[in-house]
């Protein structure tokens, strides 16, 4: 395993060791987040954890932590005590992007409810601002969405539809992704509610102020961030 690795591993697993006996916690996607999910699974199987419950972000996560025994249970009203997922930016005030994944809706809708949310990466997640480095996914519906994609073009935002193969990626809730590429200034609040207020649009990976910490992996090992007050 690349050194790398190791550290993503390494990082999850310090955010895995939050977990304990009895918790309600949001299993994130992503690479980084199924090293959280192994490391769970295997302290759960160790018997080192009882009466955990998962609320898995993804079909693939899903069927990871259930390899492992983990009890998952569909998103109910309930808090989380804590959510650990991976993230594909972080800024110093550890605002987030997310979704490079595809999961961010039910990324989104599980987090929200979390006591704690615990963001797992590698240090080339970290930016000075968000979108330097990569684009906003923002999930829209499939019906009509030529007409969504010109209304955020009209929004001044460019980039394209996800598409990897012949077809638009298809989300978990079958809906589309428009990766957009955010201009060089731009209010982060300001423009997720202009965006949420958009016909066509269901969600965007903006995770505002809802991380508390971060569990970062870099070449010198890993380091922890907590969010400034
Ligand atoms: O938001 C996500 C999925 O929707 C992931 O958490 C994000 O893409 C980071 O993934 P990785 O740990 O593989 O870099």
């Amino acid at each position: 395993m690349a050194d790398l690795e190791h550290l993503k591993k390494e990082a999850a697993e310090r955010a895995a060791a939050l977990v304990t006996s009895g918790m309600r916690v949001g299993l994130g996607t992503g690479s980084t987040a199924k090293y959280a999910i192994e490391a769970i699974g295997r302290r759960f199987q160790a018997g080192e954890l009882s009466g955990v419950v998962g609320v898995a972000t993804s079909e693939a996560s899903d069927v990871l932590a259930r390899s492992f025994g983990l009890p998952i249970e569909a998103l109910d009203p309930r808090p989380l005590d804590i959510a650990i997922d991976g993230a594909d930016e972080i800024d110093p005030q550890l605002n987030l992007i997310k979704g490079l994944g595809g999961a961010l809706l039910r990324e989104k809708l599980t987090e929200v409810q979390a006591r704690r949310l615990v963001i797992i990466a590698d240090h080339t997640k970290l930016v000075t601002r968000l979108g330097e480095k990569a684009p906003l996914p923002v999930e829209i519906a499939r019906f009509g969405f030529l007409s969504t994609i010109e209304r955020l073009r009209a929004l001044g935002l460019g980039g394209r539809l996800r598409q990897p193969g012949a077809q638009p990626y298809l989300t978990d809730n079958g809906n589309y992704i428009f990766d957009a590429q955010l201009p060089e200034q731009f209010d982060a609040a300001a423009l997720e509610r202009t965006l949420k207020g958009t016909l066509g649009v269901i969600e965007t990976g903006f995770f505002l102020g809802m991380a508390e910490r971060a569990f970062v992996a870099a070449p010198d090992g890993v380091q922890e961030l907590v969010r400034p007050d």
